[in-house]
């Protein structure tokens, strides 16, 4: 039978893999289902009707879409559970305030971090140099804010948090970036290179993040796909 949670996901998708950590970081057990986002199943259709995208999280049947929201569900439906978000604390102003943080920052990993990344792989020449330097200043924007912490907000006690979750599986990307936009994270931002090695060497992320390798070859597919040479 079904089980509680099923995920419909698909295998290098950066915010499939936001919800994959979650639920492995709340030890919750889940059922992995990968999609063909060129062939569509009905119960993507069905039960995200509104983006038609993936991840979609089923909880005992009921849908919830957007990786963010779905782990801010995730904390909110399973309380007993490590939380990602720092704790309401109803009326705390400054546990409201680390929340208020932490969305911030997971919003503008959102808002930067993909679109950026896809005109790396994209575009050519002093285009895609350029796109070189603004993903170099996104990393920089990102160092700054971990400053010389271990995670980002939001977690505590030396795990994951909610920021955390939400940007590492761009470090699968890295490489490619790396490869695409003539860089190296290591010298442009040397403390988020650590902070990524750091996330690496933690279960739920080494299980559920495809080496950078294997992302370039996905990124090699995509460059065929878009006639981008
Ligand atoms: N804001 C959303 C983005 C999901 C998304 O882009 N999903 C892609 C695959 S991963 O890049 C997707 O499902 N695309 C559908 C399609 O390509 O048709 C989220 O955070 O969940």
């Amino acid at each position: 039978e079904e089980k509680e949670l099923v995920l419909l996901d698909f295998w290098v998708s950066p915010f499939g893999q936001r919800c994959r950590i979650a639920m492995a970081e709340k030890g919750l057990e889940f059922e992995y289902r990968e999609e063909d986002l060129g062939n569509k199943s009905d119960l993507l259709l069905r039960s995200n009707p509104v983006h038609r995208k993936i991840p979609v999280l089923l909880h005992a049947g009921r849908p919830v879409s957007e990786s963010l929201v779905i782990l801010q569900y995730l904390d909110d439906a399973f309380p007993g559970t490590p939380h990602l978000l720092p704790p309401a604390n109803s009326g705390d102003a400054d546990a409201a305030y680390a929340r208020a943080t932490a969305r911030f920052w997971a919003d503008y990993v959102d808002k930067k971090l993909y679109d950026c990344g896809s005109r790396l792989w994209r575009l050519k020449g002093e285009p895609q140099a350029a796109a070189g330097r603004e993903m170099a200043e996104i990393l920089r924007t990102l160092e700054a804010e971990l400053g010389d912490r271990e995670f980002f907000g939001g977690g505590g006690g030396g795990r994951l948090g909610f920021v955390d979750v939400a940007l590492v599986p761009f470090t699968a990307w890295f490489y490619s970036y790396e490869r695409c936009g003539g860089f190296s994270v290591e010298e442009v931002a040397p403390r988020l290179a650590a902070w990524a090695r750091r996330c690496g060497r933690i279960d739920s992320v080494a299980k559920h993040l495809p080496s950078p390798e294997k992302v370039y070859d996905f990124v090699g597919v995509l460059k065929k796909k878009y006639g981008v040479e």
